[in-house]
């Protein structure tokens, strides 16, 4: 049995780990599938290649407005599947080989680990190896639904949506999150119908409800949305699907897209051997440091984050590598603790959307004295420059003092122009500090944060 310093169960944000300061370990990387994990081969990076050319069409079909007139004369799908993966794909196969082939300390074992005793892995290779240190980066899977997973009929998750052969003219979706709406955005654009299934009763609902509200109506204007019912059924129809609705609608499309939510790879890495405790949702037990309930074994990103985010991931990963170079479980007071005050999201749909810390709802429920300002994109003067009557940008605060509690904004390019209000919050500036204690370029679209602050219920000078 061989022994290792190191040994990371997932090549996603586990990767990451092994730099020079680890070059005198000797280190092992079990990966089952792709390497590079979720965010590059199959989640942020390609989508968002995807959104990209999804923009540029919805640009030339919105020129109108502005006095350009453009058609979209045609989309190459197959230039744009190879536009993506031409440039992902190399990467992926660039890291394997770093690791397995030029990383002399690293051993790479391509196989499903997991835990057969304390620190003790079965590779999935016919090897069994041990470790002073384990890292498990095992990240999570979508989740399917019994309905669709026992009809029998095809269908597709992130893994293989963004490889299709075709555009297809018809496209059902089921779930109404982050997954849904992105993929709705450019598969619509692209020239595909888009139908969209949500039971519950407003899109992307656990976003602020002014945000949400705002998205499901746009979306209904672009969509064929079906709102507020389960799944019944799922069947064949010709060589498309068929999706029936507890009300009794049949949606039906050429393909069926699966976009219900992630579930962490916690429960599938023998995790009772390793003695590592799980919650209810089947994810990794960890603390502040990132140490779960096994002795040098951590864990980080989504196999036991409910953020489900890559900067999360990444955060945690950076944690992990200091914490791994300590004397972890016999003295804490040289280890980082990870930071999940303000963790921001972006949804990259039409239009963009970005949100930290509370919703205004989530406030109040938390018995803030709360002022709040909704500001539309449209009220500044880049906004008049892009005609937009679609975004706006809310500002959550305590009455008086100005704390920031939250920020949420529906709009051109939302994850860039909320930056200032992650900065805030993480370094505790006030909603006065923020709007007065610099300038705010004009005229660009950042001043509809400014504005927003300036309408809080809060003293300016
Ligand atoms: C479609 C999509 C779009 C997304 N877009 C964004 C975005 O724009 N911004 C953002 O912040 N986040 C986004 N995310 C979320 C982000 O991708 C994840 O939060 C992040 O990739 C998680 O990283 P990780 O290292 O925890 O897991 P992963 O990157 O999933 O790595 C886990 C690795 O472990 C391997 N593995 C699992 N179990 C085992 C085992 N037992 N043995 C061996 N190997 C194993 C897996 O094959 C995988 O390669 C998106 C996700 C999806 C699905
Ligand atoms: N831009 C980004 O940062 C980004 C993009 C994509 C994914 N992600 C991450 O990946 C995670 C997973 O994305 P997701 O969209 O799959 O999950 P999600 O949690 O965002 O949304 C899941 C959706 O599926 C619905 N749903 C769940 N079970 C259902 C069922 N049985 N029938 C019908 N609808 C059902 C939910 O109501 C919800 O609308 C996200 O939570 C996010 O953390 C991030």
């Amino acid at each position: 049995m061989t022994h290792f310093d190191l040994a990371i169960i997932g090549s996603g944000s586990g990767n990451s780990l092994p730099d020079e300061r680890f070059a005198d370990m000797k280190v092992a990387i079990l990966e089952e599938g792709t390497y590079g994990g979720t965010c590059l081969n199959v989640g942020c990076i390609p989508t968002k290649m995807f959104v990209y050319a999804a923009e540029v069409a919805r640009t030339v079909t919105g020129s109108a407005k502005y006095g350009v007139d453009a058609q979209l004369e045609g989309v190459r799908w197959p230039d744009i599947v190879k536009r993506v993966f031409g440039r992902i794909d190399p990467i992926s196969a660039g890291g394997e080989r770093y690791r397995a082939e030029d990383s002399p300390n690293t051993t790479l074992f391509r196989g499903h680990a997991t835990f057969v005793g304390p620190r003790t892995l079965d590779t999935g290779t016919g090897e069994v190896i041990t470790a002073d240190q384990v890292v498990i980066a095992a990240g999570s899977r979508p989740i399917i639904p019994d309905v669709v997973r026992e009809s029998g009929v095809p269908f597709y998750t992130n893994n293989d949506i963004m490889r299709l052969p075709e555009l297809p003219a018809r496209m059902v979706i089921i779930g109404a999150g982050f997954i849904a709406a992105e993929f709705a955005h450019v598969f619509s654009a692209l020239g595909t119908r888009v139908s969209l299934i949500a039971r519950s009763p407003r899109l992307l609902r656990h976003l602020d409800e002014d945000v949400s509200r705002r998205f499901t109506d746009l979306a209904e204007q672009k969509w064929d949305v079906h709102r507020g019912h389960a799944v019944t059924a799922v069947r064949r129809d010709g060589d498309g699907v068929a999706v029936e609705l507890e009300d009794g609608t049949v949606v039906s499309g050429d393909v069926l897209l699966v976009a219900t939510g992630r579930q962490s790879n916690g429960d599938a890495i023998g995790a009772a051997a390793g003695g590592i405790d799980l919650d209810d949702e089947g994810r990794v037990v960890v603390d502040n440091f990132q140490r779960t309930s096994a002795e040098s074994v951590f864990a980080l990103g989504d196999v036991s984050s409910p953020y489900q985010l890559k900067h999360v991931a990444n955060h945690e990963a950076r944690v992990v590598q200091h914490n791994l170079l300590q004397d972890a479980w016999k003295d804490t007071s040289g280890l980082r603790a990870s930071d999940h005050r303000f963790v921001p999201a972006a949804v990259f749909t039409d239009p963009q959307i970005a949100h930290v810390g509370l919703t205004e709802a989530e406030a109040r429920e938390a018995g803030w004295d709360v002022t709040v300002k909704v500001q539309a994109y449209g009220d500044v003067a880049y906004g008049w420059a892009m005609e937009d009557d679609e975004g706006l940008c809310k500002v959550v605060a305590e009455r008086g003092t100005g704390r920031l509690l939250g920020a949420h904004v529906i709009g051109a390019q939302a994850p860039t122009v909320i930056q200032p209000l992650i900065q805030a919050m993480s370094f505790g500036l006030t909603a006065q500090q923020v709007a007065r204690g610099q300038y705010w370029i004009h005229p660009a679209m950042p001043e509809v944060v400014e504005n927003a602050l300036l309408g809080l219920d809060v003293p300016f000078e």
